[in-house]
């Protein structure tokens, strides 16, 4: 068994995510079956003297048949209807299921301002530690009836690997109707099953889409940006299918395990490239891409374009000549002030602009 696997194996505080396509079905709504099986999963580890949360997608889909709404809405409004509706039915079933061993359920409701907000955060971060102190599991969903716009997550890959390093997790699990990553959508043929990502070579190339099954929200694409910001920061990730769910965390030969960077991020530095958000873009040459990816400061000659409206101290991305993002910092100077200094090298920029645009001790790479 590979290393990551023993770690996820070994793992004694877990995020455990399950998607809305593995849970619900379009006609009948929540799939009790599939919940028990996987509660009884989660019990049988718990027993083994591991922490537990659980991020739960499926409160749309369960919220459907009530309503009678044949399918998921497009609509925001109705969609957060639905929401309303079916993230009491899951929570109930929860409630229910994990009763069967004596287990206590709390409910954790999240906007995205909870951890994008340093404060929120912390606050966030207590919840969760007497939750799980007192022996309860948290289940956990975006609280999508007041989450406009603005203020989603978008998906709950996402917010499962924020929460993952939130509550500073040995390994995240993420369920799906999927039996992990392929080189391509399996429902259109793709056959190779990825056992193992340790790098970005190992996904380089291949071809990944947004859910076929209509309930799921960010398909494949939303799972690899969780997997690759969790692994990124320290955390192996097991990909694998609701219905391994016993193999999953029982230490079974299943999925696709993401290795982990080597070293776990401070909780600063994880906000600052995956939770803050930011307002604004700096496009650098391919030499300023190399310097900051070996961890050196960003200066004003390898920047060749400004966008937004950011002032200094804001969140910025820094992203390559195809304007891929490499990285995210905090910004030493406000976006009005860059045209006039960038491309320049230091000795040509007035002195009282000699600094670093983005210091490498505020700048977390996204690559590795
Ligand atoms: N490269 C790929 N490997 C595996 N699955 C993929 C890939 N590309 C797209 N998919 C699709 O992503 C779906 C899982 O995403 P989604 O339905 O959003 O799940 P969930 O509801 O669990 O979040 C799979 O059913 C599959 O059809
Ligand atoms: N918060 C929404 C789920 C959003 C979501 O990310 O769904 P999924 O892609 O199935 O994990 C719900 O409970 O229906």
């Amino acid at each position: 068994m590979s290393g990551t696997r023993v770690e996820i194996a070994e793992a004694r505080r877990l995020v455990v995510k399950v998607g809305s396509s593995a849970l619900t079905t379009a006609g009948s709504g929540l799939d009790v079956k599939r919940l028990d099986e996987l509660v009884d999963a989660i019990a049988a580890r718990v027993a083994r003297n591991c922490q537990i949360v659980l991020v739960s997608s499926g409160a749309i889909g369960a919220g459907l048949a009530p309503l009678s709404l044949g399918k998921r809405p497009r609509d925001l409004a109705t969609k957060q209807a639905a929401a309303s509706v079916g993230q009491l039915a899951l929570a109930h079933a929860y409630a229910e299921s994990f009763g069967r061993y004596s287990l206590t359920v709390g409910q954790v409701l999240l906007t995205s301002d909870d951890v994008v907000r340093r404060a929120h955060y912390r606050n966030a971060q207590r919840t969760f530690s007497r939750l799980l102190a007192l022996g309860a599991v948290p289940v956990v969903n975006e609280n999508d009836t007041v989450a406009t716009q603005e203020i989603r997550f978008g998906d709950n890959d996402r917010l499962a690997a924020l929460v993952a390093h939130l509550i500073g997790a040995d390994a995240l699990i993420l369920l799906s109707d999927v039996d992990g990553l392929y080189d391509g959508d399996p429902r259109d043929g793709a056959k190779r099953k990825i056992a193992e990502v340790i790098s970005e070579s190992d996904v380089e190339g291949i071809s990944v889409g947004m859910s076929s099954s209509g309930l799921g929200t960010g398909g494949m694409v939303s799972k690899l940006a969780a997997a690759r910001t969790a692994a990124g920061a320290g955390i192996p990730v097991l990909l694998a299918a609701a219905v391994d769910a016993a193999g999953a965390l029982g230490a079974a030969d299943v999925g696709t395990v993401f290795a982990p960077a080597d070293t776990r991020l401070s909780a600063r530095r994880f906000w600052l490239g995956y939770a803050a958000d930011s307002s604004g873009r700096l496009r650098l040459d391919d030499g300023a891409v190399a310097a900051i990816l070996r961890r050196r400061s960003l200066l004003a000659a390898g920047i060749t374009g400004v966008t937004g409206k950011f002032e200094a101290g804001d969140v910025v991305d820094l992203v390559d000549a195809k304007d891929v993002p490499v990285a995210r910092g905090v910004v030493a100077f406000d976006a009005s002030e860059l045209p006039d200094l960038i491309g320049r090298s230091s000795h040509e920029v007035p002195v009282e602009h000699r600094r670093e645009v983005v210091h490498a001790d505020d700048l977390v790479p996204l690559r590795r």
